[in-house]
């Protein structure tokens, strides 16, 4: 296969923790091409992003914070399969970040957390006139795909469910973009969860966690020593229906990167949710 017939991918967010593993990833799969490593970090510019990624050889792609002339560039490459760019980067930024790739024409696989359900609306709506592929992703992982599906059938016999997710410390959302989204699948089912018995009173604010779409609460843990992990809890009257999912190493979420990358390409609107493109 010639450079022309590869997928150019710029990863965005290129020096942070998802950032290196999708490095990796795009550098060992056969039919994608590494052409652009964008991070604001200041200590990692100009840094080779393979080597910043662990890779024994240097991949000749310089870490930089040049966002809008990297789209330019790979967007002015008319030849070949149009240009893929792979955010994992800030809730702050992201929104931004979406819009600008939209506006060249490359296409935006995004697993940054925090947006909006606005801002994604805005960036559907975006899309759709541009008739440009993009996809939001709140979790790669094929495991959180079968947990999501696993508490949708289980929501159809429990009236009760509570979502605890559990994550580092150096997440800056909260709660995070998978546990909202576990609440949106449960809440489409049309029923309200969680009838109250008693009248409660938080004596402590938050203690019941957030409220949710349709009376289901989300806890939120922040610890060092965890990585992502969420427990969808059903409760009824003399049994407790556990669900959990542990990630232990970010290299769980690439098949579902790359897969997003390949798939985004074919699509001319705005697509939430890996179960989507399964
Ligand atoms: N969808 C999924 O499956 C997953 C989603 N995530 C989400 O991905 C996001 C990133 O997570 P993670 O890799 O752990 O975070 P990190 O903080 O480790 O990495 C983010 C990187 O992006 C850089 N950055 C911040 N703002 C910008 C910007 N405007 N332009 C370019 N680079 C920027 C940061 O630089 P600096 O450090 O200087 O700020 C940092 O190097 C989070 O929202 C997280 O929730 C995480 C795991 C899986
Ligand atoms: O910040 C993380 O680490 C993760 N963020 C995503 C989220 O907010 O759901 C996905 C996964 O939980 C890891």
């Amino acid at each position: 296969m010639t450079n022309q017939a590869l997928i150019p991918v710029i990863v965005n967010g290129a020096a942070g923790k998802m950032g290196r593993e999708v490095v990796k990833a795009v550098a060992q799969a056969p039919d994608l091409n590494l052409v652009g490593a964008i991070d604001s970090s200041p200590e990692h510019q100009d840094k080779d992003a393979g080597e910043l990624a662990g890779l024994s050889e240097p991949l000749e792609v310089p870490i930089t914070n040049q966002l809008e002339p990297m789209l330019g560039y790979v967007a002015g490459d008319r030849q070949g399969p149009p240009g893929v760019i792979v955010d994992f980067t800030h809730p702050d930024s992201v929104y931004d970040n979406i819009r600008s790739a939209i506006a060249y024409g490359i296409r935006p696989v995004v697993g940054t957390t925090g947006l909006s359900p606005e801002q994604i609306q805005d960036l559907a709506d975006f899309a759709d006139k541009a008739s440009t592929g993009c996809l939001i992703i709140p979790n790669f992982s094929i495991g959180m795909v079968l947990l999501q599906q696993a508490a949708v059938a289980a929501s159809q016999y429990f009236d009760h469910v509570e979502i605890i997710e559990l994550h580092h410390n150096q997440k800056a959302d909260a709660p995070s973009g998978t546990a909202i989204q576990t609440a949106q699948l449960l809440g489409e089912l049309g029923k309200t969860f969680n009838p109250a018995l008693v009248e409660e009173t938080e004596k402590l604010p938050g203690a019941r966690g957030s409220q949710a779409e349709e009376g289901i609460r989300i806890h939120s843990v922040r610890l060092p020593g965890l990585v992502a992990h969420q427990e969808v809890i059903f409760g009824a009257p003399g049994q407790i229906y556990t669900l959990r999912h542990d990630t232990s190493d970010r290299a769980c979420y690439m098949p579902g990167v790359l897969l997003a990358i390949r798939k985004v390409l074919a699509l001319k609107s705005l697509v939430y949710g890996l179960e989507k493109i399964l």
